[in-house]
This record gives structure tokens, sequence and C-alpha cells, in this order.
């Protein structure tokens, strides 16, 4: 590294290195506390750690945001500060007043996540003062906290859930850190989503103003995988696997009735990352709905064209549906939209149902009998334990999140990039949502197992359907456009569902 600079504008602290490579640097306890003592990482005398080879991290360490490059710009552009322990670390082990907190919805591996944190505190650096924080964000100042230690999370990674309770809403920033200075801890370790990673740098911002010594972890988590940056969010491979037992079951089902259709509904708010890798890896799907590509039921390159075709080939099919899928032609149907959770989130409309009831009216209509059998396993899914792999990831991101805390790293998100784990500024993390790209070879793929229909004339049928729908009834006010850049869908802000944004979001790194 060369030269250091502050991007006074946007506060992202940017290091610039050799041939063009830039350190996406996190926040440091000695931004605001320059004189801070440091002391030798007590992992040089750990029994088990101390035959690992180079089990420090070098200070320079960085992992490539993008590691697929060119001849001409090898090693150019974004890099995050690799993860790992350091020589040199920032707390003493009696100094450590540690908590833990869980936010937003449940999600496979949390308390994998809480009890490596707590186990991992207490057998590498010795920290004997660990605090769970009860219900979220709000259990900082409305809870009492509650001692966590070794034998009290000895066996909670094998149950769902969170055994410090989770919710939305009341994340009142102030409160949160009086409440964290008051009681005295200098180690907070934050799990959650998107909006709790919005969380994790609005209270590290307010313990850099007060001006104290406080690390400020955040451990991302959502079963959805709409995380952007990190390679996958933890949960999401058990989601995926127990995926696989509703569509068996929606599968048996529809084969074994006359004109079967079996139809899953899957977790998944703004983006199709559980159905599309469900139906990918179960190979009886038909048609997967995913929110990033809108579909339309009439018509050719219809839903239901599609559905009558597949029957009279095959006899039976099995539709996946992501529960943020057709929201925006649900909405024209009601002529509403759903309102919003405790923590801004959009309430869905329950597509599965709507679903259900526009094959059952279309079919009833054509004089038809279709043996529909619906399967919602959306809870189901989300609170089972973690699987093998999932708690292998969980146990990695706790303890890179605690080498990172005790290394004065603070106002940081933890995860894998590229396969290496990495501290990442929050603001990679909340400024964009990641989304399945529609034009990635993943979804290509999935298009071709499928055999489904595309849906790319969306625009188009929707656009003549308005119109027709104008000319039969006299306008109040006009239609809501829908714009069209080049043949790609593009967002509509009025009801907040992001259309065709694959095209234009976080990219996948799948080959
Ligand atoms: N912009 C924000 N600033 C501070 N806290 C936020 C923000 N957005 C959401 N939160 C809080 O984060 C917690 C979890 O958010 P939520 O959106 O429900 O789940 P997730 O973090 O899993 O996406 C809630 O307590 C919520 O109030
Ligand atoms: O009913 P709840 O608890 O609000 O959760 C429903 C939502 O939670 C999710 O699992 C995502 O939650 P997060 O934003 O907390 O990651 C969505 O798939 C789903 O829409
Ligand atoms: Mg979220």
């Amino acid at each position: 590294m060369d030269s250091a600079s502050s991007n006074p504008s946007s506060d992202v602290k940017l290091v610039n290195g050799a041939n063009g490579a830039v350190l996406e640097d996190v926040p440091h306890v000695t931004d605001w506390l320059p004189d801070l003592p440091t002391y030798a990482n007590p992992l040089k005398h750990n029994p088990a750690y101390v035959a690992v080879k180079q089990y420090f991290v070098d200070e320079d360490a960085m992992v490539a945001k993008d590691i697929v490059v060119t001849l001409k710009t090898p090693g150019e552009g974004i890099h995050f500060r690799r993860a790992g322990p350091r020589e040199q670390i920032y707390f003493k082990a009696d100094e450590v007043r540690a908590c833990i907190v869980t936010c937003g919805g449940l999600c496979p591996g949390l308390n994998t996540v809480i009890r490596e944190i707590v186990c991992g505190l207490w057998t590498q650096y010795g920290v004997r003062d660990i605090l769970g924080i009860e219900a979220g964000y709000k259990g900082f100042y409305s809870r009492n906290t509650r001692p966590l230690n070794p034998k009290v999370v000895n066996d909670i990674h094998k149950r769902g859930g969170t055994i410090l309770g989770t919710s939305r809403g009341g994340s009142d920033i102030n409160k949160i850190v009086s409440s964290i200075v008051d009681r005295g801890i200098n180690q907070v370790y934050i799990i959650g989503g998107d909006g709790t990673q919005k969380g994790v740098n609005a209270i590290y911002e307010e313990i850099r103003k007060r001006g104290v010594k406080v690390a400020v972890a955040g451990i991302p988590k959502t079963i959805d995988n709409d995380i952007a940056v990190i390679d996958k969010s933890f949960g999401f491979d058990s989601a995926v696997e127990e995926a696989q037992r509703a569509i068996d079951a929606a599968h048996t089902e529809a084969e074994s009735a006359e004109n079967g259709v079996g139809l899953v509904k899957l977790m998944g708010r703004y983006t199709g990352y559980i159905a599309m890798y469900a139906t990918l890896a179960s190979r009886d799907v038909d048609c997967c709905l995913i929110p990033e590509v809108p579909f339309y039921l009439e018509g050719k390159g219809g839903l239901y064209s599609f559905v009558e075709k597949r029957l009279r080939e095959n006899g039976h099919l099995v539709l996946v549906v992501a529960e943020g899928a057709g929201q925006e032609l649900m909405a024209q149907s009601f002529k509403e939209t759903g309102g919003l959770d405790a923590s801004g989130n959009k309430l869905l409309m329950d597509v599965g149902q709507w679903l259900c009831s526009k094959l059952k009216d279309h079919f009833t209509e054509k004089k038809e009998i279709i043996n529909l059998k619906y399967i919602d396993p959306t809870y189901m899914i989300r609170a089972i334990r973690s699987n093998a792999s999932d708690n292998v990831y969980c146990t990695l991101l706790a303890h890179s999140a605690i080498h990172g805390a005790m290394a004065g790293y603070t106002g940081f998100t933890v995860g894998p990039v590229n396969n290496r784990h990495a501290y990442i500024p929050i603001h990679r993390v909340t400024e964009k949502q990641r989304h399945v790209n529609i034009t990635d070879r993943m979804w290509a793929r999935l298009l071709s197992s499928t055999n489904q229909p595309d849906f790319l004339k969306y625009d188009k049928v929707m656009d003549a359907k308005r119109k027709k729908e104008a000319a039969s009834t006299p306008a109040e006010s006009p239609p809501a456009s829908i714009g069209t850049v080049g043949g790609e869908h593009t967002a509509t802000p009025e009801n907040g569902i992001p259309r065709g944004v694959g095209l234009s979001g976080v990219t996948e790194n799948l080959g």
C-alpha cells in the first residue's frame, strides 16, 4: 500500500495499492481513539492453534471483490480486508464485555452463530463476560440481558430459531447505544439481514460520535440470499435442501392424480434464489416463477397456455413460486397493495393462494378438471436447524467476527467474498440488494431445464391489457406507466417491487 486517503463525501476508507488495487477498508477504534494500547494475541499460545502455519493474517492481506480478471488488468479494482486473527489485538480478555443480538426473520443457523461466537470468545480469547440481548434491537432497552457461556449454548446448534428471540422494528439507535454504554458493553455482535446491517452502521456511527471504545460487528443473515457482495448467506443451503421435500411431495401428488398440478410457494421477498436453486436441484419442476421475472397468465407465452400444454403432454406438472413473484399482477387484480411490517418491509400478497384460484377458475371456465394441490412450506423451511455445511459456514462467520472485533475493527460486516472471508464496509451490503441476474448463465440453465416460458413479452402484454381495460371503462386516472428500456423491464417505484432487477442489480459470480 503506498498511500492512504479517505473519501469525505461518502466516508469510505480507501487505500491505494500497487497495480491499481484499491482496499476498501472498514473503520477501526483507533480512528477516534488513536492512542489505544495493543496486546499480543493469546492464540499464539493456544495449544489448538499453535501448530497452524501462518495463523495470523498479514495486515495488508486483501480479498479481491472480483476474481475474474484479464491479462491487461490483473490486480486492479476493489479489495476488502481479509478476515482472521491478528497478531496484535486491542482488547484484553478481562476487559471484554461482549453482547450478541439476533434481528429480523428467522434463518437456519442463527443458533450456530450464537454458539460459535460464545465458544470462540471463550476458548480462543479467554473472554468470560458474554451477554445475550433478547428479542432483537428493542431488547437493548426493553429487556434484561442474559449471561451466555459454552455450557448454556452447548447444544443450541441442533435447534432451529434463535435462543435469544428476534423482532422487527424498534431500532431506536440512541437508546440502543445508551444501553450499550451504560451496561459497559464494548463488543457488540449483531446478526441480521439488510435492515439489521443498516442498524449496525447507525450504532457504529453513534458510538464513534460518543468517542467510546466499542467494536460493532455485523454478521449477515437472510434466508432469501439477497445480501450483496457475499458469496451466499448462511441458512440458504439448508433452506434449498428442505424445499426439496415440499417439491417432492408436490410432484408425488401431481403425478398420482388426473391432471395433477402441484404448486409450491417458497420464500424470497424480492429475489427468487431459493426458488431457482430448489428448482435446479429438483429437476421435477416444470415452471419456476420469481420476482425478477414478471409473468403473465393469458395469451401466447402466458402461464395458462404453458400449463395446458404440459398437462396435455405429461398429465401433470409442478409449479414453484417465490413469494415475491407476481405482486404487480396481483396489485392490478386487487387494485391495492399490502402495507408495511414493523421494520418498514413491504407486506406481500399471497401469490400462492392467488395462483391457485386463478388456475382453478381458468380450467373451470374451460370445463376441464385439474387436481391442484397447494403446498406452502415457507415457515417450516425457515424454522429448521441448519444442515452440516451451513453449520461449518456459521462457525467461520462467527470466528471471523470475533477476530475482527478483538483486533479493533468495527462498523463492518463479515462474509465470504470469492470463498475467502473478508471485513466488508457496511454500505456495500446495504446500498444494493442482490438479485437473480436473469441475463446470467444460472437463469439460462433453469430455463433450459424446465423449458418454461421466458415471459419476455411481459411489457407488451400488460400494455395491451391495460389499453383494452381503459377502452372498456371510463378512466379515472391515468394508468401507471411501465417503462421499457431496449426491451428490458424497468423498476416501478409505485409499488416498490423491482421488475427485471436482475438486469441491473447485483450480479452473480457463477460461471
Ligand atoms: N435503516 C435502518 N436503520 C436502523 N435500523 C433498521 C433499519 N432498517 C431496519 N432496521 C432494523 O433492523 C431490524 C431488522 O430489520 P428487518 O428488515 O426486519 O430484517 P432483516 O435485518 O433481516 O432484513 C429491525 O429491528 C429494524 O427496525
Ligand atoms: O413473517 P415474517 O417474520 O415477517 O417474515 C417473512 C419474510 O421473512 C423473510 O424470510 C426474509 O426475512 P429477512 O428480511 O429478515 O431476511 C422473507 O422471505 C419473508 O417475506
Ligand atoms: Mg431484509
